[in-house]
């Protein structure tokens, strides 16, 4: 019998070349070893997290290791019987995520098929992809205009951007009108036919979401993300949908069980669906999820903002899901280090990813990067702009 001999938990990083995701300047990184010398990859969640989450992942290496990787429902039922706060913590979840990634990375190689063949079949061979993390240092409209038609030239043909500089919770007019005017320069730099993604962040309270989301309708954004604070704020999207009920609204990449997006999806109360495969279980929880939101009519737009392990992952997840909506991507954005954790890159090609048709993951991760890059320790705390928000973006223009 294959037996699972080892998992090593890697945290990786240059933080010097830190560079648009500060949430995400840390990549952790399971490798799922079986006694007879085969290997597969996952990916955790970093964001201020490092710590915990290595210590999460010590906690169910400590349960795997000598157990059958390929019976990967009862293993999760399994550590679900063992987790007592599994549907509480987040670090549970994300560090169970990694090792159900990696267990199917394995069972894909055993196999010789990429994942997508055993989560449905391949529907999408191409993904459509938005692009974020491209307006690092954007405060102006014209900042951002310009770094729009750069994201239009490398081929996108859809991108995400959170224009509301330092505001929290509430934003006064000045505010929303800098706002305003971020979103109509890049609408007007793309053009009609690229679409525009705004992102929120759970910043807002509801009132404050409320104006944000009417002033922001006029500009046909595929959806608006988080618009509320994102503590399952029912009855704040509840009044959204009923001033501005033609605006999408998504939610979803804090999500961390199947039950918060069934919460979620029998209020009506959200459009799109944006759960991460590294926080909602891994593949066994994605495609929990997918199943529900296909009954209630709900597309998904997976969350994919930590590293090259989850955006091969997703991939794969998307390649086997018809009601895709469109996929999030930081990977042409990223620096360097983080690039190279991947031996075979994934191209985009004219806006689209043509998904790996190799075993498992259907990538190679750089062995040696991952033992180069180790780093120990958090990501940089910084007093002024919060960890979420894309570098250099939490400012004002206008001087009133
Ligand atoms: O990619 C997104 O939608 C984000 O919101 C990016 C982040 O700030 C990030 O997920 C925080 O962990
Ligand atoms: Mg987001």
């Amino acid at each position: 019998m294959v037996t699972i001999k080892d998992i090593e938990i890697y945290s990786v990083s240059d933080l010097a070349t830190a560079r648009a995701s500060p949430w995400a300047s840390v990549s952790i990184i399971v490798r799922v070893v079986t006694g007879d010398g085969q290997v597969g990859y996952g990916e955790a969640v970093p964001t201020l997290r490092v710590n915990q989450v290595v210590r999460a992942i010590e906690e169910v290496r400590r349960f795997m290791i000598g157990k059958d990787p390929f019976r990967i429902e009862y293993l999760f039922r399994e550590w679900y019987k063992h987790e007592f706060y599994i549907s509480r913590s987040f670090e549970a979840v994300t560090a169970y995520s990694a090792v159900d990634i990696a267990l199917h990375d394995l069972l894909g190689k055993y196999l010789s098929a990429p994942i997508y063949q055993f989560m449905g079949g391949l529907v999408n061979e191409k993904i459509k992809a938005y692009a974020n993390g491209w307006y690092n240092d954007c405060v102006t409209p014209d900042d951002f205009a310009r770094k729009a038609k750069e994201v239009v030239s490398m081929g996108f043909r859809a991108m995400k951007f959170d224009p509301f500089g330092p505001y929290f919770d509430q934003m006064d007019e000045e505010g929303l009108e800098e706002a305003v005017e971020r979103v109509r320069a890049v609408k007007e730099a793309v053009g009609k036919y690229v679409d525009i993604l705004i992102e929120t962040h759970g910043r807002f309270n509801v009132n404050t979401a409320i104006k944000m989301v009417k002033a922001m309708e006029q500009f046909n954004p595929l959806f608006i993300e988080e618009p509320v604070h994102p503590d399952l704020n029912f009855e704040g999207l509840a009044k959204i949908k009923a001033v501005a009920p033609g605006v999408r609204i998504a939610v979803g990449e804090r999500i961390i069980s199947v039950e918060e997006a069934l919460q979620l999806l029998e209020r009506g109360l959200v459009d799109v669906l944006q759960p991460d495969i590294t926080n909602a279980l891994g593949f066994t929880g994605m495609g929990r999820i997918r199943a529900l939101t296909e009954t209630y009519g709900i597309e998904l737009a997976p969350h994919n903002a930590f590293g090259p392990v989850q955006h091969a992952a997703t991939l794969q997840f998307d390649a086997s899901t018809y009601n895709l909506l469109i996929q999030e991507s930081f990977y042409e954005f990223w620096p360097q280090w983080k690039r190279d954790i991947i031996n075979n890159a994934i191209k985009l090609e004219d806006g689209y990813y043509r998904v790996p048709n190799r075993p498992g993951l259907g990538v190679d991760v750089n062995e040696k990067a991952l033992t180069e890059m180790r780093f120990e320790g958090m990501e940089p705390f910084h007093e002024e702009e919060p960890v979420w928000v894309i570098k250099g973006t939490w400012k004002r223009y206008k001087q009133s």
